[in-house]
């Protein structure tokens, strides 16, 4: 018997996406806008004015792509809802259109022997909503649970594994603080509020869930773990303010009901004081944790505003794309932390993977076979699945993987230029073409990890 990982039994296999960044069509069907498509459409915003008009042609595509997932031997496939498309005011009128479109694509995993996992929000806020104030309103929480309502009503059953909200933090520190993602705030006074009514609202909806539905629902969150530049004080407690900054700031809430003190630390005169009952709704029991990992941060004491760190590049290390350090170590750690610091809650790998340089059109190999060849892309996933594997050993509870991302697509502001599909997409023709590293992935599954 090879020493080759073997993944326990049950463990769920698949890929990940979200709406924006695969479906194209955003305002089809009666759906309202969202503030990416009104980002998108802000000239200076996206990288080679880059929009998701288009995208992956998802919306049109669905099937031939639900039928791709199946070839590839996919278990699982997590994907976001497009808000705007459900309700296009953001509240009150349902769009049936946009409720068909989505309960259509479940039945085609379901009927293709693969489990979805819905995302509520990943990022494309209503720009009804945003006009409202937004993730500043504190009537969002609010009106998130009346969203996610009228998808657990429609759809729970066939859907049994919800996720409320994709990386708060993304949300506040890229939409809120420094700007970089939509709507494109910049205020460390703004910050605060976004983030803790992000969490109200994830409550909000799961309290609804626990009225209507019968199943599973948690939280995603993006987090990383911050390994000191050098053993001096101030480093270490720059990476004490960057662990609070990324890694508690939405996990104690959530689970244990307070903030790291941290926040305060950080934020000062711009952190307000919550009152008690925001604590109690957004501590809601949750049945699992999805953890989005890509790198690690060294980290040291630096200027920066408003976490006075700043990230030491390795001169030894290996970089994407994106320009993150491929560091499954990382992974490992990070898990051993969740387990110590929140228990033996579930956890699915609901994020992972990398962007490295795959040509914009696919070679075609000596037998006629189109192919997209990324070695890269193959060992970064390989030596994450075993940073995965020696955490089970460790004992931590996790229970699925899914790859980011199932295909090539809009990477945010820095539009197509970053590649992290395991199928590549040539824009131009909207043809797929597995990538070796599909291929191989493929195997992983068949062989439950053998073939790693
Ligand atoms: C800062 O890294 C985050 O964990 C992160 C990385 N990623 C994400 N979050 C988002 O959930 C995806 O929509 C991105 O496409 C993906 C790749 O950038």
């Amino acid at each position: 018997m090879s020493d080759a990982p073997v993944f326990p039994q049950g463990f769920l296999w698949g890929a990940a996406t979200a709406a924006h960044q695969i479906e194209g069509s955003p305002l089809a069907d009666g759906a309202g806008p969202s503030i990416w498509t009104r980002f998108a459409h802000t000239p200076g915003m996206m990288l080679n004015g880059d929009t998701g008009d288009v995208a992956c042609d998802h919306y049109n595509r669905w099937k031939d792509d639900v039928k791709l997932m199946r070839e590839l031997g996919l278990q699982a496939y997590r994907f976001s809802v497009s808000w705007s498309r459900i309700l296009p005011e953001g509240t009150g009128r349902v769009n049936q259109k946009g409720l068909d479109f989505y309960s259509r694509l479940v039945d085609e995993l379901l009927a293709n022997g693969i489990e979805p996992l819905l995302t509520l929000y990943h990022w494309d806020l209503p720009a009804a909503l945003d006009d409202r104030g937004g993730w500043l309103n504190r009537d969002i929480a609010d009106w998130f649970a009346e969203y996610g309502s009228v998808l657990f009503r429609a759809l729970d059953g066939r859907v049994k594994k919800w996720v409320t909200l994709n990386e708060p933090w993304v949300v506040t520190d890229g939409g809120y603080l420094h700007g970089a993602l939509a709507p494109g705030h910049r205020s460390r006074f703004e910050a605060p509020i976004a983030s803790h009514n992000l969490m109200r609202a994830h409550g909000a909806a799961v309290k609804a869930y626990r009225e209507i539905g019968k199943h599973e629902i948690g939280l995603v969150v993006n987090i990383e773990p911050k390994y000191p530049a050098t053993d001096s004080a101030e480093d270490q407690a720059a990476v004490r303010r960057a662990h609070a900054y990324m890694n508690e700031q939405y996990l104690h809430p959530a689970l244990l009901g307070h903030y790291p003190p941290e926040l305060k630390e950080i934020f000062g005169e711009a952190w307000p004081e919550w009152p008690a009952e925001d604590y109690a709704l957004i501590k809601q029991p949750l049945d699992f944790v999805g953890i989005n990992y890509y790198t690690r941060s060294v980290t040291k004491a630096a200027t920066s505003y408003p976490l006075n760190t700043g990230v030491v590049k390795q001169p030894l290390g290996t970089y994407t794309e994106t320009g993150w350090e491929v560091f499954p170590q990382g992974l490992t750690d990070l898990l051993l932390w969740f387990k110590q610091t929140y228990g033996d809650l579930p956890v699915y790998i609901t994020e992972n993977g990398a962007a490295f340089f795959d040509p914009p059109t696919a070679d075609v190999d000596a037998a006629g076979n189109r192919r997209v060849r990324d070695p890269l892309r193959m060992d970064y996933l390989r030596k994450h699945l075993s940073a995965i594997h020696d955490a089970i050993q460790a004992g931590v509870d996790i229970r699925g993987y899914m790859l980011w991302s199932f295909l090539d697509n809009l990477e945010w502001s820095l539009g197509y230029s970053k590649r992290f599909g395991m199928v590549h997409v040539n824009y131009g023709t909207q043809e797929r073409t597995p990538k070796d590293s599909a291929r191989w992935y493929s195997e992983v599954i068949r062989t439950h990890g053998r073939k790693l």
